[in-house]
């Protein structure tokens, strides 16, 4: 009876990269004060022991980092290693633990380059695993309850922060001391509760299977930068970024992606040598940029990154770039992931 129940489980393999859900710190009342990226897999499953009964759970050890500190690299390693397990006939789902301050653009990512429909989710959590009221044991149990459900194949990469099920294009990190950390502007796909998923939308974009990008063809990421405005910015950032190599510089603007009447020539320089410029919001809640709206993007030949905040439109940059180098087709691409 015991070996049926065992066979009926999803299979679901949990990929752990670091961060604050493999995170220790000296005492229960240090919440905020810890190392991220000191447990290992083995320990982060034994410390959930009812996963057994939603999945039959293994788990790798695919790195062993604070999320700030992943490079391109170590993204490519993982989607390689996403994309190994989700042609696996005895693979169901996917989870993967990750820190929470770049767990955002990591999900986007997968989202736009994994050509799969089983599950894939992304988790986290606030607190180490040593702290009180820790979130990362009921974070990580509705990660697996997520990945070995039939109702999340096909709904893109997600996220399972604080009961909610997120859109891995969506989702991002909107405060940092919070358990309530990660939101998107258009709100939540779900809920899960008891280890069951409740869905109440889907999301719009291109994603995943629908999507023109594969990480099997993609051999590295081209350099993209980020620069951020605010009152009496200059123009250096932006010029010492394009001399460094960037090929894209995404403008963290203010506002509705705004640009300073002191930066736009050196913009319109960078662009006529060939750097794309990309209009982007660092507003709180969520950016949305429009075509021609405050800059005149025609006529300059720049694009609008439109609702995706600057790290999100640097992770579809660098993967828009791998396939085009055209302005009009990376537009194209902006408004359709
Ligand atoms: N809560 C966290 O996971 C933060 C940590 N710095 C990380 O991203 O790895």
């Amino acid at each position: 009876k015991e070996v049926e129940t065992q066979q009926k489980l999803a299979n679901v393999v949990i990929l752990a990269t670091g961060g604050t859900i493999a995170g220790a710190g000296a005492g229960a009342a240090n919440s905020a004060t810890y190392q991220a990226a000191k447990v290992g897999i083995e320990q982060l499953i034994a410390g959930v022991p009812e996963l057994s009964q939603l999945a039959n759970v293994r788990g790798e050890q695919v790195m062993q980092i604070a999320s700030e500190s992943i490079t391109n690299d170590n993204l490519l390693q993982l989607g390689r290693r996403v994309a190994e397990l989700a042609d696996s006939n005895d693979v169901d789902g996917i989870v993967i633990t990750h820190g929470t301050d770049t767990l955002e653009e990591t999900a986007y990512f997968l989202n736009l380059v994994e050509k799969t429909d089983k599950p894939i989710i992304v988790v986290g959590s606030m607190r180490p695993g040593t702290a009180m009221s820790a979130d990362g044991m009921l974070n990580l149990y509705n990660a697996v309850a997520v990945a070995s459900s039939k109702d999340a194949r096909g709904k893109g990469v997600l996220v399972t922060m604080n009961d909610e099920i997120q859109s891995g294009r969506d989702v991002s990190k909107m405060i940092n001391i919070k358990t309530e950390a990660f939101k998107s502007a258009w709100g939540p796909l779900g809920m899960v509760v008891e280890g069951k998923s409740y869905w109440f939308r889907l999301p719009a974009k291109r994603h995943t299977m629908d999507s023109e990008f594969d990480i099997k063809t993609i051999k590295s990421l081209p350099d993209v930068e980020i620069a951020y405005s605010y009152g009496n910015v200059s123009d250096t950032a932006y010029k010492a970024l394009a001399q460094s190599g960037a090929k894209a510089i995404i403008h963290a603007g203010t506002g509705n992606g705004s640009v300073s009447s002191r930066v736009v020539p050196a913009l319109q320089a960078l662009r006529k040598d060939g750097v794309h410029i990309i209009r982007s919001s660092h507003v709180n809640a969520g950016g949305f940029v429009l075509r021609n709206a405050e800059q005149p993007d025609d006529k300059y030949d720049w694009v609008v990154a439109h609702d995706l905040n600057p790290q999100k439109a640097r992770i579809l940059a660098m993967v828009a770039l791998t396939k085009t180098n055209d302005s009009k087709e990376l537009q194209r691409m902006f408004w359709e992931y």
